[in-house]
C-alpha cells in the first residue's frame, strides 16, 4: 500500500527536482558520475525523459545488459530506488507525463540511427558498440547455418551406428553427434557429466573418418585457462575410452586433437587494444572450431571469435546453459538455448526431424517436430542425463533440486543423507568450523611446499594438483561471509598451525588468483598461481616465485612483484569458480539479512556442479530456498534477431 500512496501523487503536480534524483541515484549507487556526463553529452545537456532513458541505457549497460528493452521499464521506479530513505518518502520516477511519447521520440533523436552513438531496434534501446557485436553474431550465425554441408548419409548413418549402441529410448548424444556433423553450425548444451565432451569426441572422429583423405583442422578453445585445461584432460580421457572399446584405430587417434588453448591466444591479442590478430581480414587457419564452456564467453569476445572463422569452418558450442552467464556483456548460450525445457524434447523442424530419425534411428518415428519461429533451433542438441551423477550422487540430486527450483526435491535430498553431500546450517559455529576444515584441507599442499626448501618444476606440478584438489566459494567478496574476510580469517588458522609465515607480506605458500589480463606476461583473469621458493632447470639459483601450471602442464613462473592486479584465493567467489572444478568444493552462503539479488539460482547452480567428489555447503535454508527462486535475466536482443520472418 506504501507504494500505491507514493505514486498517488502524480509525478508533474510539482515541479520535479532534477538535480536531488540525480544525486540520490549517485548517492545509492545506482550509476556514476560519469554515466550522467556521458548521458548529458548524448542529450546535448537537456535533462528530460530521452536524458532517464539514456541513464537507464547506461545503468543495463552496467548490468551487463546488452540493451535497455523499452517495454520491460518499471515507470513507476525505474531505478530500484528503496522507497523510503531516513523515513521520509522518496519519488522514486523522473518522468514527464506521457511516456509512451518519451518512447517514440527516441526513434528520431538526434544520437540514436545508423552511425549514431545508439541504436533502437525491436524496442530495444543499444549502445551503438553492442547494437553492433549482437548484430555481426546474429548475421555470423546465420551465414554458417546458410552455407550448407553435404554429406552422403549413409556414410554417416554408418559411422553414427559405429560410435553409439542401439538402443530402446533416444540416444540424444547420437543426436547431437548427427546434428554436429549435418551443421556448420551446432550448439551442445547439458549440465555437468552429461558426455558434452564424449558426444563432440565421438563426432571429431566421425568427421575425420568422413574426411580421411583430407583431415580437418581442428583447434579446441575455451574462455580461461583453467576451463582449456580441463577440457584438455577430459579429450584426453576419452580419447582414451575410444579407443580402449576399440572405437577407433591409432591413425585415427592421430587425428583427434587435445590439446585445448585460450580464446585469446587462438585469437592473437594485440597488446594494449582491444583487438586480436585474427578477424574477418586475417580470418583463422582452421576447418573446425569447438569452444567449450561457452556461457563464459561475453558478447563481445564470442562475436570477435565467430567473425574470425573462415567461410568454410565448422563451429560447435560446448556448455551448461544453465550456470551463471558471462561476467562481461550478454548471455549468448542462455540466448539460444532459451527454449529447452529438462524432460522435453526441443523443437525441431520436420525437415530435421525426417533426417535425424532416418540416420539416428533407422527411420523410426523417435523424433517429432515441433514448431518454432528461432531459426537455429535446429542447430541446437540438449544433453539431460547425467553419467557422472547418478541417482547415489547428492551433488546431482541437489543441483537438480536447485536449477529446478524444486523444493520438495531440495528436502527429500536434504534428507537422504548422501555421502557425497554435507549441508550445515548456517549459524557463527558452522562458520567458524568451515574455516578449520578449510584450513585443514590447504594443509595438504603446504606441506609439500615444506617439505623440501627448493621445489622444481615436478613439485610445482604436485603442489598444484593438491591445492585443486579442494576449493572454498563464497557468494560474495565484502562483508563477514565474503571471501576477504574467508582469506583473512583461512590465514590467520594456518599462520597458527605453523603452516605459513604470516610476518612475511608475500610468503611461501600464498595461493594468488590473477584478476587482470596481462597479454605481455600471457597472464588471465582466473589464472592461479602459488608462491614458492622455486629453481627452474634453467635458473642458476632459487627465489620466491609465484608459479603457474599451463593449460599444457608447463611451469610458468614470475617475480611477485612483476605480476599484473592479483589477490588471495584461500577462498574464492563462485563467479570466479566458472570453468574450475574441484574435487571436494565448499561453498557458503551469507544469512538472509545479507543475501541480496546477486545470490540467485544460475550462481549457486554454478557453485555445486563445481564439486566432483563432495559439496560441502554452509547456508540457511531459508537463503538457498529464496536463491533457487531467483533467477537472473540479461536482456538482449539476439533471440529476436534470429526469428523466422
Ligand atoms: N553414454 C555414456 N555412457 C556411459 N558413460 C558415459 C557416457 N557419456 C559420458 N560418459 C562418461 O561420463 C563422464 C562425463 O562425461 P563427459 O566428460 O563427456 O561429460 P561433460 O558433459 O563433458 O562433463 P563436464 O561437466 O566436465 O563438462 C565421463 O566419465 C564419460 O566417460
Amino acid at each position: 500500500m506504501e507504494q500505491t500512496d507514493l505514486f498517488a501523487q502524480p509525478a508533474f503536480t510539482a515541479p520535479f527536482d532534477h538535480q536531488s534524483f540525480i544525486a540520490l541515484l549517485i548517492e545509492q549507487e545506482k550509476l556514476l558520475h560519469s554515466d550522467i556526463a556521458l548521458a548529458k553529452l548524448l542529450n546535448a545537456s537537456k535533462i528530460d525523459d530521452a536524458f532517464y532513458l539514456i541513464l537507464l541505457l547506461l545503468r543495463a549497460q552496467r548490468q551487463q545488459h546488452s540493451c535497455l528493452e523499452l517495454e520491460q521499464i518499471d515507470w513507476q521506479n525505474p531505478f530500484a530506488l528503496p522507497s523510503k530513505l531516513q523515513g521520509e518518502n522518496v519519488l522514486t520516477a523522473p518522468w514527464s507525463e506521457d511516456k509512451q511519447a518519451a518512447i517514440k521520440a527516441l526513434a528520431s533523436h538526434a544520437a540514436v540511427g545508423d552511425d549514431k552513438p545508439m541504436r533502437l531496434l525491436n524496442n530495444n534501446l543499444y549502445l551503438a558498440r553492442y547494437f553492433d557485436y549482437e548484430a555481426s553474431l546474429a548475421e555470423a550465425f546465420q551465414a554458417l547455418n546458410d552455407n550448407k554441408v553435404t554429406l552422403n548419409l549413409d556414410t554417416l548413418t554408418e559411422l553414427l551406428n559405429h560410435f553409439f549402441d542401439d538402443q530402446n529410448d533416444i540416444d540424444w548424444q547420437k543426436v547431437a553427434c548427427a546434428m554436429a556433423a549435418l551443421n556448420r553450425f551446432c550448439v551442445i548444451t547439458g549440465g555437468p557429466g552429461t558426455g558434452k565432451t564424449t558426444t563432440v569426441t565421438k563426432l571429431l572422429a566421425i568427421l575425420q573418418s568422413l574426411y580421411r583423405s583430407a583431415p580437418l583442422s581442428i583447434k579446441l578453445v575455451a574462455p580461461t585457462g583453467k576451463a582449456a585445461a580441463r577440457l584438455t584432460e577430459s579429450m584426453i580421457g576419452a580419447k582414451k575410452k575410444l579407443v580402449e572399446s576399440g572405437m577407433i584405430d591409432g591413425e585415427l587417434f592421430d587425428l583427434l586433437p587435445e590439446q585445448a588453448q585460450t580464446i585469446h591466444r587462438l585469437l592473437g591479442v594485440v597488446p594494449h587494444t582491444h583487438h586480436f590478430r585474427h578477424n574477418e581480414q586475417n580470418p583463422l587457419h582452421l576447418d573446425l572450431l569447438i569452444v567449450d564452456e561457452a556461457s563464459m564467453i561475453d558478447l563481445p569476445l564470442l562475436s570477435k571469435l565467430v567473425k574470425a572463422l573462415p567461410s568454410h569452418a565448422r563451429l560447435v558450442l560446448l556448455g551448461d546453459k544453465d550456470q551463471l552467464a558471462s561476467v562481461d556483456t550478454g548471455n549468448v548460450l542462455g540466448d539460444l538455448c532459451e527454449h529447452l525445457k529438462l524432460g522435453e524434447q526441443p523443437h525441431y523442424s520436420q525437415n530435421c526431424v525426417n533426417v535425424l530419425n532416418q540416420i539416428c534411428f533407422n527411420n523410426a518415428t523417435k523424433l517429432h517436430e515441433k514448431q518454432s519461429y528461432f531459426l537455429l533451433c535446429d542447430n541446437i542438441a540438449f544433453l539431460q542425463q547425467s553419467h557422472r551423477f547418478n541417482a547415489q550422487s547428492g551433488i546431482g540430486q541437489l543441483a537438480q533440486a536447485v536449477n529446478n527450483n524444486d523444493q520438495r526435491h531440495l528436502q527429500r535430498t536434504i534428507q537422504h543423507g548422501f555421502e557425497d553431500l554435507e549441508l550445515y546450517d548456517f549459524s557463527n559455529d558452522a562458520y567458524h568450523a568451515l574455516i578449520d576444515r578449510a584450513a585443514g584441507h590447504y594443509q595438504n599442499y603446504l606441506r609439500l611446499i615444506q617439505n623440501k626448501p627448493i621445489l622444481n618444476a615436478e613439485d610445482v606440478q604436485a603442489v598444484h594438483h593438491a591445492f585443486s584438489q579442494y576449493q572454498l566459494l563464497a557468494a560474495v567478496k565484502e562483508g563477514p561471509y565474503g571471501v576477504n574476510a574467508l582469506n583473512q580469517r583461512i590465514e590467520q588458522r594456518l599462520h597458527q598451525g605453523g603452516l605459513i609465515d604470516l610476518t612475511q607480506r608475500q610468503y611461501a605458500g600464498l595461493p594468488i588468483m590473477i584478476t587482470q589480463n596481462d597479454y605481455q606476461l600471457n597472464l588471465f583473469n582466473g589464472d592461479i598461481g602459488i608462491l614458492v621458493n622455486y629453481q627452474s632447470n634453467s635458473s642458476a639459483s632459487a627465489s620466491l616465485k609465484a608459479v603457474f601450471v599451463d593449460e599444457q602442464g608447463h611451469v610458468r613462473d614470475f617475480y611477485p612483484n612483476r605480476l599484473p592486479r592479483h589477490e588471495k584465493v584461500y577462498a574464492m567467489t563462485i563467479h570466479k569458480s566458472q570453468g574450475s572444478e574441484f574435487a571436494h568444493t565448499a561453498m557458503l552462503l551469507p544469512p538472509m539479512q545479507r543475501a541480496h539479488s546477486g545470490i540467485n539460482r544460475q550462481l549457486v547452480y554454478t557453485g555445486i556442479t563445481r564439486a566432483k567428489q563432495k559439496f560441502e555447503l554452509v547456508a540457511q535454508m531459508s537463503v538457498l530456498t529464496l536463491s533457487m527462486s531467483r533467477q537472473l535475466q540479461r536482456c538482449s536482443g539476439l533471440r529476436q534477431r534470429l526469428q523466422t520472418s
